[in-house]
Parts: C-alpha cells; sequence; structure tokens
C-alpha cells in the first residue's frame, strides 16, 4: 500500500471553487487536513506558490488527467493516492455545489475524505466512515473522525 515515506507534507491550494469566499475554502482545506494530522505524526504545510505534494484544484469535466469529472452530482471529487507528480493531488469537481453547511455538499466533509485517499486509504466498507463510498452529510463543527478511519490511518502512519 502506497504511503507517504515523509511526515512534513506540503499543499497548496492552486485555484478556488466561485462557490464560497477564499477565507472558507482555505478554512476548509486546513481543518480537513488537521482531521488526519490530529492521529496521525503527519505535518501539513501550506505553499502558496510552486509545487506542492498535495496540489488542491478546482475543475470540471476533462481537466488535464485521465480522470474527467461529470457535471453536477456523481463524482464530486477524486485524489491520487501518495507519490511524485499526481501523487496526493485532490480534484474537486466545480460543478457541483460546495458549502461550509448542510446545503449541496460541504467541502470540509468531502475534503476529509479525498484527503484520506491522498494518505493512502481506500473505501471502507463501513457505512458510518469518513472513507465510506458515499457522501453523507454531518455536522463540521461537532466532527469527530470515526474509528474504522482512524484504525486505517494509523495502520498506515501510526
Ligand atoms: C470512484 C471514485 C473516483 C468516486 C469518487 C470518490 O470516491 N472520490 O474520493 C466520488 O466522487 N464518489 C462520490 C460518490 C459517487 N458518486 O461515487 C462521493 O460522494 N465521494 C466523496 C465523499 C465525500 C465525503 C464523504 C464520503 N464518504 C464520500
Ligand atoms: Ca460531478
Ligand atoms: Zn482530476
Ligand atoms: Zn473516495
Amino acid at each position: 500500500k502506497l504511503k507517504w515515506s515523509r511526515y512534513n507534507i506540503t499543499y497548496r491550494i492552486v485555484n478556488y471553487t466561485p462557490d464560497l469566499p477564499h477565507a472558507d475554502v482555505d478554512r476548509a482545506i486546513k481543518k480537513a487536513l488537521k482531521v488526519w494530522s490530529d492521529v496521525t505524526p503527519l505535518n501539513f504545510t501550506r505553499l502558496r506558490s510552486g509545487t506542492a505534494d498535495i496540489m488542491v484544484s478546482f475543475g470540471k469535466k476533462e481537466h488535464g488527467d485521465f480522470y474527467p469529472f461529470d457535471g453536477p452530482n456523481g463524482l464530486l471529487a477524486h485524489a491520487f493516492p501518495p507519490g511524485d507528480k499526481l501523487g496526493g493531488d485532490t480534484h474537486f469537481d466545480d460543478d457541483e455545489t460546495f458549502t461550509n453547511d448542510y446545503k449541496g455538499y460541504n467541502l470540509f466533509i468531502v475534503a476529509a475524505h479525498e484527503f484520506g485517499h491522498a494518505l493512502g486509504l481506500d473505501h471502507s466498507r463501513d457505512p458510518g466512515s469518513l472513507m465510506y463510498p458515499v457522501y453523507s452529510y454531518a455536522e463540521t463543527s461537532s466532527f469527530v473522525l470515526p474509528d474504522d478511519d482512524v484504525q486505517g490511518i494509523q495502520e498506515l502512519y501510526g
């Protein structure tokens, strides 16, 4: 199973969705990474230019890799497992409406799921897990990473 070979990982928000103020996107991404750094020795540092391990971007349909998005609903986002180049990169389908509440798709929840993949996790069969294949909203202010996901990430970086 692929995993990062170092604990200090960099990320860069390359572009922004028009759905939310930039500050809200920055906050959701930072909070989503903290979900995982809180339960591992991993540290995430934001870069504002150049190439980071985890390049975060928003795109529609064909967006530069062999995994085009599909318009509203269906695919929401994808992330590449750890590695060079595309490894760790996380793409969000900007034909979705990303929000910071229960409407549309909550950016924090989707990002937290995607970063699980960017750190090496696959999908889980546990319907209560963050890594379950299908999105479900959870109150973000009281979000606690489900045990199945803690187990999974600590198998890789515990
Ligand atoms: C085969 C994958 C590329 C599907 C893709 C996904 O899992 N990305 O991580 C995806 O967008 N899945 C949708 C469901 C679907 N239409 O397949 C999804 O809701 N995944 C994001 C997500 C967000 C938050 C929580 C959970 N559990 C799942
Ligand atoms: Ca879509
Ligand atoms: Zn992509
Ligand atoms: Zn997924």
